[in-house]
């Protein structure tokens, strides 16, 4: 049975008395522990998705439903860990230090998840901040605090992380770097993840499941298994295996273009 089961749900915005059609009929099921990306033209629905299974955002219609409870429920056990565009990090605070506001501002991280916590310390030295620990952010490059983002969510024990666009702000070597770095990560903790991208490389290398979207109405176009090996070492991207999925991916999101 899937961990996360979204059925025929649909989304619409009213805007200036113009309705937008977000997302029409969306049906997925994302098994527990798997990785999986949401790609697809601008405003195909994609955060809509995200922040829908994330309890942020109501939906017109259909079910969701993540481990048997609702998304709201989820979200009030502090079972997700968010990761933006841009981390918040507090200026004032080290590096250290920001990586233990989830724990300050909310105790009921504590209290769930205390069991799958992570050492903060040893999370930074694995995006290779073992040397900011006392660094502040301004002391950062954009690369580095979107490291101390990923980390933190990683430290909090939530066991579904919610990922929007996390390398996008980034040069394509830092988002590279940033991709094998989360995948390690991965690898080790082993979170439901579902994260949303432009980049078909990122999607193939880091995912189990490629969620393929078309826009106007949202929706999903295709969905492809990404039957590479795990463990995946960045020598993958190199294979003929890979470029094919990448291939593969293309063309699902240009078939809508046409
Ligand atoms: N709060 C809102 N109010 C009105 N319309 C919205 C709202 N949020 C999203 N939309 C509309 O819903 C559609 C889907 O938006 P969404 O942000 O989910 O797309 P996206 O695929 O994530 O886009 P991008 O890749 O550009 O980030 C767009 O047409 C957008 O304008």
């Amino acid at each position: 049975m899937s961990y996360i089961s979204i059925k025929n749900v649909s989304k619409r915005f009213i805007r200036r008395g113009q309705w937008t059609e977000a997302l029409r009929n969306v049906h997925l099921e994302i098994d527990e522990g798997s990785f999986v990306s949401f790609i697809g033209p601008s405003g195909c629905g994609k955060s809509t998705l995200l922040r829908i299974i994330g309890g942020l955002m109501e939906i017109d219609d259909g079910e969701i439903s993540i481990g048997g409870r609702s998304p709201l429920e989820m979200q009030s056990a502090k079972q997700f860990g968010f990761v933006p565009q841009a981390p918040a990090l507090f200026p004032w605070r080290t590096v250290l230090q920001n990586m233990k506001i989830p724990f300050e501002v909310n105790r009921k991280y504590n209290a769930r998840n205390e069991k799958e916590q992570t050492d903060p310390i040893e999370l930074l030295q694995s995006v290779g901040l073992g040397d900011f620990l006392h660094a502040y952010p301004k002391e950062l490059s954009g690369g580095m605090k979107q490291r101390v983002g990923i980390a933190r969510a990683f430290a909090t024990g939530a066991p579904i992380l919610l990922m929007d666009e996390p390398f996008s702000a980034l040069d394509e070597i830092t988002r590279e770097v940033l991709m094998l770095q989360l995948m390690r990560i991965w690898e080790h903790h082993k979170k439901t993840v579902v994260f949303v991208t432009h980049s078909l490389q990122e999607a193939v290398y880091l995912s189990d499941k490629v969620v393929v979207m078309s826009s106007r109405p949202g929706r999903i176009s295709n969905i492809i298994d990404i039957n590479l090996p795990r463990v995946r070492d960045e020598s993958i991207i190199g294979t003929e295996d890979f470029r094919q999925y990448v291939s593969k991916v293309r063309d699902s999101l240009r078939e809508r273009w046409e």
